[in-house]
């Protein structure tokens, strides 16, 4: 059984790709944690305003290959990356600096992490650091749109200085998507942002991701498998640092082409 990379060659067209934009290009990844390998050669194309997401068992390279995109591993102590990942052309790791690349490629992790500041001030943050405000009232129309994007402004119109960490942890999340979005990036990465809400969060996040593809490219690692098939347009499994298949969503839930893949969506493993 093939546990290797079955992307066809860069130049061939990918049949669930014909109408997008590719956005970001990974070419041969691979993260070493010391002597370990953690992603093995993964090449990986990510398509604008389109959901990716990387599925998995546990353990299987998910949230390192997603790392790699805005250079978030470079934090780690101990780990190296091999490899290209290109966004709109640019090479993030020779051409661009860190700041400005997490500027255009935000994060949203696991566990809702607002500051300790006030719901406003977490906003804020993001475009008073990258000097995106030319005047000081700018930033009340940052915050607000910011909120509204995420589905939040409504529901804390009234407490913008109560602290973030009073909120909900469905809000908390939203806050922090909306905190992502206040800076205006290209690309967002969610590393399971719904592991840790409950359904009722879960669903409203679920259709945030949907609305936001209309104007920025979403990867999103989830463990669930329904969560992949509810949100994603392209669906990417990994297993043991290998990317064993990617394509069109609905066809890697339907019908897969290779049997690691139809073991793991079929509950045989992970
Ligand atoms: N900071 C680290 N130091 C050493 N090894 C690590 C580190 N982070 C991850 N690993 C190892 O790299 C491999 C891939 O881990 P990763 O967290 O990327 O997988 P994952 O698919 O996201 O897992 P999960 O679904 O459980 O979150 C695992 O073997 C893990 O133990």
């Amino acid at each position: 059984m093939s546990r290797r990379l079955i992307l066809p060659p860069e130049s061939a067209p990918l049949s669930e790709t014909v109408a997008s934009r590719t956005k970001v290009v990974a070419k041969d990844i691979e993260v070493f944690y010391g002597d370990k390998r953690a992603i093995n050669n993964i090449s990986l194309t990510i398509n604008e305003n389109e959901v990716t997401a990387l599925i998995g068992p546990s353990g299987c390279g998910k949230s390192t290959f997603l790392r790699c995109l805005n250079r978030m591993n470079d934090t780690i102590p101990g780990c190296r990356i091999t490899g290209s990942v290109r966004l709109d052309g640019e090479d993030i790791y020779a051409d661009l600096d860190p700041v400005q690349l997490r500027a255009r490629v935000g994060m949203v992790f696991q566990k809702p992490n607002p500051f300790p500041k006030s719901i406003y001030d977490n906003v804020a943050f993001g475009p008073r650091i990258h000097g995106l405000i030319d005047h000081p009232d700018d930033l009340d129309g940052i915050v607000q749109r910011s909120l509204t994007r995420a589905g939040l402004y409504e529901e804390v119109k009234d407490r913008l200085r109560e602290p973030g960490t009073g909120l909900s942890g469905g809000q908390q999340q939203r806050l922090c998507i909306a905190r992502a979005i206040a800076i205006d990036p290209e690309v967002i990465l969610m590393d399971e942002p719904c592991s840790a809400l409950d359904p009722i969060a879960t669903a409203r996040v679920e259709e945030l991701i949907e609305e936001l593809r209309n104007d920025y490219t979403i990867v999103i690692v989830t463990h669930s498998m329904q969560q992949a098939a509810r949100v994603s347009q392209r669906t990417a499994f990994f297993h043991l640092g290998d990317l064993i298949e990617v394509g069109n969503t609905e066809d890697i839930f339907t019908s897969p082409r290779e049997a690691l893949t139809q073991g793991y969506i079929t509950g045989r493993f992970g």
